[in-house]
């Protein structure tokens, strides 16, 4: 089966074209996306290529009742797009690529396959909000988590080159959005985003996780409405919030090679987050077998993967500093481990194209959620 598969981030879109052995055979990727408004590129894209079987969409949100690959069909799309307020950023996107395949491809099956899925079976423990249980039952107010492809992969290539199922694996997926997981035994048992896509580390321009205390008193003293608020948390955090300028790290480092004061802070609040995070989700799971590093800065970026591991030798984790220095992205997935070191660590190209294909197939085979 050739399966089409559109990937709507909030950075970039990415169109693949797998065979049945998941080789990408056509690509198409657009850095800069607006969603709705663009969609011609798309169209042209998905028209022009010579067999697509099946077209697989990543999207975001699935809520509580989209938990595993959903043909649309009926009033699926609708469903999808009333989640808009819960991944503002995200969702509009992923119902565009739904509407413009559709449009050219009106005959071919499409099968949404959600970021949130991988955490469904996540502990209560790890899923609830200490709020009043009025509002949560009344709004389903509880943590969801993100990224639930390219951790399902990233953890499952961890288990391969370990050769062992039961790995507990921390998967650090670091793109311009960035979560961690602790996948124990192929299951999610912990994740850093929760409601939204707005909780947890520091990312290319969001804040992550910030003091609620802090939200109120912007909110009554500082004459923010709840529209900008939401408009400073989501694109103008983060790193770029940070510099005062890109939040691409690839921009950041330079500053800090220069000794820019700002870049060498931001990257440290980036780092600084990410490595005690990696130990909460270690500790989520009593402990870690491999730590896993995908995603555009987790695949290319040597010095954050250097940097993180550096905190975290009280846990068995020790980088081999020539081989985390090679492993750039272009050599596929490697073991950058130190010697004699308890914890291996991985750095695993993001294949959420090929969790798409394979959910896609299962679920079109019938055979349930892959
Ligand atoms: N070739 C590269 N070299 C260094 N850094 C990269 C490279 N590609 C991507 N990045 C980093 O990854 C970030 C984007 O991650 P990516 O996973 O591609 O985005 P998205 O979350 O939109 O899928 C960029 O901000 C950049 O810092
Ligand atoms: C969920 C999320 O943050 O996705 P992305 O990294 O593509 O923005
Ligand atoms: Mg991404």
């Amino acid at each position: 089966m050739h399966v089409l598969v559109v990937n709507a981030g909030s950075s970039s879109l990415k169109l693949r074209l797998l065979d049945p052995a998941d080789e990408v055979v056509a690509a198409l990727d657009l850095g800069q996306w607006s969603g709705p408004d663009e969609t011609e590129e798309i169209e042209r894209f998905a028209a022009g290529l010579d067999r697509v079987d099946a077209v697989g969409h990543r999207i975001v949100h699935g809520g509580a009742e989209l938990t595993g690959p959903t043909v649309v069909a009926g009033d699926v799309r609708d469903r999808i797009a009333a989640l808009t307020e819960l991944a503002p950023l995200h969702q509009p996107r992923g119902v565009a690529g739904i509407d413009a395949v559709a449009e050219v491809l009106p005959d071919v099956p499409a099968v949404a396959c959600f970021d949130t899925a991988f955490h469904r079976e996540l502990p209560a423990a790890a899923t609830t909000y200490a709020l009043p249980r009025e509002w949560v039952r009344r709004w389903g107010l509880r943590r969801f988590g993100f990224h639930g492809l390219s951790h399902a992969h990233a953890a499952r290539r961890a288990g391969e080159l370990l050769d062992r199922a039961d790995a507990r694996v921390v998967s650090c997926h670091l793109g311009a959005g960035a979560s961690l997981a602790a996948v124990r035994a192929g299951r999610s048992v912990d994740t850093m985003m929760g409601f939204t896509p707005l909780e947890g580390l520091v990312m290319a321009t969001r804040s992550g996780s910030v003091d609620p205390g802090l939200l109120l008193w912007l909110l009554r003293h500082a004459g923010l409405g709840v529209e900008q608020l939401g408009d400073a948390l989501e694109p103008e955090s983060g790193l770029a919030g940070l510099t005062g300028g890109s939040g691409d790290l690839r921009e950041v480092y330079r500053g800090v090679e220069a000794g820019e004061r700002d870049a060498v802070a931001a990257f440290d609040v980036y780092v600084h987050r990410l490595r005690r995070e990696i130990a909460g989700m270690a500790a989520a799971m009593d402990g870690l077998d491999a730590l896993v590093f995908t995603g555009g800065i987790g695949e290319h970026q040597p010095p954050v993967r250097a940097a993180a591991a550096a905190g975290l030798g009280f846990l068995g984790v020790a980088l081999d500093e020539d081989a985390n220095g090679a492993a750039t992205g272009d050599g596929g997935d490697v073991e950058v481990t130190a010697p004699g070191a308890a914890v291996r660590t991985f750095v695993v190209l993001a294949r959420e194209d090929s969790e798409i294909a394979r959910q896609v197939r299962a679920a079109l085979r019938g055979d349930g959620a892959a």
